[in-house]
Order: structure tokens, then C-alpha cells, then sequence
């Protein structure tokens, strides 16, 4: 059964210089139990595409449909979709809200702030450490202060909040930047058991090897656009894209090939897309990517390249 079904999604910031093109009519599709992985360089519009879907957008307008399980989610009224849906059925870790977390309390006091702001009037222990177990944290974690906290355990209080409500589907925004190495593995690996728990996720990261061990599907995203979407078996195998395979091959390995960097610096998006968004930096550029391409038809998904037009 479709899950998240996304058509046409464009959001516009506006900004002292114009208006600011960060999202640019994006298709996704995933199906029941799929999670989905979003990867591209910085500031290409990641963020703004998951703040899109859970409606928290500061300053933007989206427009376009987005159905949740068959909900029009940009139709329902603000009450609406606090009521059924934000936190409690989509949820999302922000970007480095590690580092946000409120000094001055103690973590349950920060649970219990998050179920008082959703008028939650059930069992208030039960629900705090559900989630504490779920993200394996010990229950005496709840009388620490922030500061007394590694970071992985910040990380993992952060990710339990997300899970709070229970929610079907997290967007969970670059959740191992800034972590070492063993500790992204820790992370990685619990999403992972969350995801066999029944969890979807939209994880966005700027790290391609990340995504290999969670996402079903993958989107790559490249100056607002979604360039290329489909499985990850198809994206990592048969890559189409010139930016996903410039991507791919700058993923740092042990043995083999040294990493190939992406020359040149991606586009303003200041400026509203009349052609194609890689033109600049693409070794493959033709006279016809001087034309928006559409999303040509792959066999899981969809590039928005000339190259795969067909006669
Ligand atoms: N509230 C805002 N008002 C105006 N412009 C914004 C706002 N939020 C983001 N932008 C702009 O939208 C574009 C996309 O930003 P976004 O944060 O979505 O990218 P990103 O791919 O998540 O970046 P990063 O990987 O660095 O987090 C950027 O040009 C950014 O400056």
C-alpha cells in the first residue's frame, strides 16, 4: 500500500535577496514499511523537504500535495494536523538538536515538557521510558542534566523524544554529523532495529555510504531538485545521474580508486531553474540541458537528465 506519496512538491523561502527556490517540484513515493533516503550537498533543500512534511517550515510556503496514508497533509488545517499527525504519527529529529537541549533541566523534565505542549494526559512514566528503552538508555539518564551526557547518549535522548508519541514515520535530519565514528555506527544500528520494529524514516544526510544501510529508496538532491529517485539497489548499482555517480565516486574507500571530487560549486537558488541544475559542473553537459529536463521514467524511480530521454 502507498505511505507517503509526494507529487509536485515546490517551497519558496522569501529572503532580503528575492526569493529563494529551495525546494523545486519534487515527486517521492514510498510504500508501507519503506524508509527513504535523502542525500546532496549543503544546502540543497534536505532540510527544507523534511520540514515541509511535517509542516514546520519558518518563513517558507510549500505547495504541491504530500498524502499521508492517503491525507492530503498541506490541505488540513493547522489544528488539524497537530491534533492527528505532528509528533504523533510524523515525527523528526532535528539537525543538531543534541546541542539544543535545554541545560538547565533535568532530560525527564524535558520529556515531560514535550508530552505537556501535546496535552498528553496518559501514563506520562510509561511513555517516557518506552522510549528511553527503545533507544537502549538507562532509565537513571532521566535525572541528568544535558551536560552530564556523552554525546551519543544527547543523540540517543534526542532520537527517544522523536519516538515520544509513538510515530509511524521519523524524519530524521543528518542524526550521525558531529558524532565519531563508532558512535554513527551505534546510531546507525539503532535505526536500523527501529526500522525491523515496524519505523519508517526519512533520513537525510550529505553521506551516501550512511544511507546504504537503512534506505529502501533514495532521492539525490541537487540545488532544489530531486535529480534522481529509486531504490537504493538501483542507485547504488546503476547510478544515472552525472551528479549521483559524481556522488558515489567520492565516497572514500580503503582499497582501489582515490575519491573524485565534484569541481565547481552548485547553483544559487536565488534563481528559479529554467535549466538544468548540474549544467555547470556536469562532464556530460549538452545543448539541450540548457532546457529544464523533466523526470524521465527509470525502472524504480525517475532522473531529471537529457542523457536518458528517449528517441
Ligand atoms: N527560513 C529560511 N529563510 C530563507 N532561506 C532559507 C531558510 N531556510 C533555509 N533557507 C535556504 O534554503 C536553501 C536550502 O536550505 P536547507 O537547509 O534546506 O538545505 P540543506 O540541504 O538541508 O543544507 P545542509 O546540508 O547544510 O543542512 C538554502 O539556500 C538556505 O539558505
Amino acid at each position: 500500500m502507498v505511505f507517503l506519496d509526494i507529487n509536485g512538491l515546490s517551497v519558496k523561502y522569501s529572503s532580503s535577496s528575492g526569493p529563494v527556490y529551495a525546494v523545486d517540484d519534487v515527486d517521492i513515493h514510498l510504500e508501507d514499511g519503506e524508509s527513504l533516503g535523502i542525500a546532496g550537498e549543503s544546502a540543497c533543500g534536505k532540510s527544507t523537504l523534511g520540514l515541509s512534511i511535517i509542516r514546520m517550515l519558518s518563513g517558507g510556503s510549500a505547495q504541491g500535495k504530500i498524502l499521508f496514508e492517503g491525507d492530503s497533509l498541506l490541505d488540513l488545517s493547522e489544528s488539524d494536523f497537530n491534533t492527528k499527525y505532528r509528533w504523533k504519527k510524523i515525527s523528526m529529529i532535528f539537525q543538531g538538536a543534541m546541542n539544543a537541549l535545554d541545560p538547565v533541566f533535568t532530560i525527564k523534565e524535558q520529556f515531560l515538557e514535550i508530552l505537556n505542549q501535546h496535552d498528553f494526559d496518559g501514563n506520562f512514566n510509561r511513555l517516557i521510558l518506552d522510549a528511553m528503552n527503545s533507544v537502549s538508555l538507562d532509565e537513571n539518564v532521566l535525572k541528568k542534566y544535558p551536560h552530564e551526557l556523552s554525546g551519543g547518549m544527547k543523540q540517543r535522548v534526542v532520537i527517544a523524544m522523536a519516538l515520544l508519541l509513538k510515530p509511524k514515520f521519523v524524519i530524521a535530519d543528518e542524526p550521525t554529523t558531529a558524532l565519531d565514528v563508532l558512535i554513527q555506527a551505534q546510531i546507525i544500528n539503532l535505526l536500523k532495529t527501529l526500522k525491523k520494529g515496524g519505523m519508517s524514516f526519512l533520513l537525510i544526510t550529505h553521506d551516501l555510504a550512511v544511507l546504504s544501510e537503512i534506505a529502501d529508496k533514495i532521492g539525490i538532491m541537487y540545488g532544489g531538485q530531486i535529480v534522481e529517485f529509486g531504490s537504493s539497489e538501483e542507485i547504488y548499482k546503476n547510478p544515472k545521474h552525472p551528479y549521483t555517480k559524481g556522488l558515489l565516486e567520492s565516497i572514500p574507500r580503503l582499497h582501489g580508486t582515490n575519491p573524485k571530487y565534484i569541481k565547481g560549486t552548485p547553483p544559487s537558488l536565488l534563481d528559479a531553474p529554467t535549466q538544468c541544475r548540474f549544467i555547470e559542473r556536469c562532464p556530460l553537459a549538452i545543448e539541450k540541458c540548457k532546457e529544464l529536463p523533466p523526470k524521465l521514467k527509470t525502472k524504480t524511480g525517475y532522473v531529471r537528465c537529457w542523457l536518458y530521454e528517449e528517441e
